[in-house]
């Protein structure tokens, strides 16, 4: 009945969270120290996901083009999954696969920081956009779950990989969610320090 299955939704994700949290505060506090040290040497983010995920990657260059809790300058951070005419074009002309590596292609430069989310680790648009990012010599940070999947074999040492340990799509997403709060929020105490009501 649909109220159990309600409750068992809120019962999962509250039990991922809590039980994933140990796991994931050292990457999520490196990925945080190289968004910092990206942003303050003038770099920019660029942000890309599918689906559920693209809509991830847009409310994490809106927190930081507008703003998070605090008033504070519009931080660069720029969503590759928002300009349709780019998207449908690449995608026609080229292939799905090509949405997003293209795009940094044109717009990530050495030093940038490429936040990808794919809960697989295997989406082929987000991997090839990794490998782009890599050749460029920006930084990745990779929100995945499902063990990481192909992801594990892409990234540098000099990277992040914050792997969520579960195997179902929306739970990953959820905690993919927390994280992006808790990216905003260590990006606003490393500038401004103490906490939201300092
Ligand atoms: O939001 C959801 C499911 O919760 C979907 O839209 C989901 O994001 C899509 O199926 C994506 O294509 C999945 O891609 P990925 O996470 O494996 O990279
Ligand atoms: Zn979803």
């Amino acid at each position: 009945m649909i109220n159990q299955r309600i409750l068992a939704h809120f019962q999962e994700s509250a039990e991922l969270k809590s039980n994933a949290a140990a796991e994931l505060v050292q990457p999520i506090a490196a990925a945080v120290e190289l968004m910092f040290s990206a942003l303050s040497n003038g770099n920019k983010i660029l942000c890309c996901g599918n689906g559920g995920s693209a809509a991830d990657s847009q409310h994490f260059a809106a927190e930081l083009v507008g703003r998070f809790e605090r008033e504070r300058l519009p931080l660069p951070a720029m969503a590759l999954s928002t300009d349709t005419s780019i998207i449908t074009a690449i995608a026609n002309d080229y292939s799905y696969t090509e949405i997003f590596s293209k795009q940094v292609q044109a717009f990530g430069q050495a030093g940038d920081v490429l936040l990808a989310f794919t809960t697989s680790g295997n989406s082929a648009n987000i991997l090839a956009a990794i490998d782009v990012a890599i050749e460029r010599d920006m930084r990745v940070v990779a929100l995945t779950g499902k063990g990481g999947g192909a992801m594990n074999q892409r990234l540098t040492e000099a990277d992040v990989h914050i792997c969520v340990p579960h195997d179902r799509t929306a739970r990953i997403q959820e905690v993919h969610l927390l994280t992006i709060h808790c990216l905003c929020d260590g990006i606003d105490v490393a500038l401004f320090g103490g906490d939201v009501n300092d």
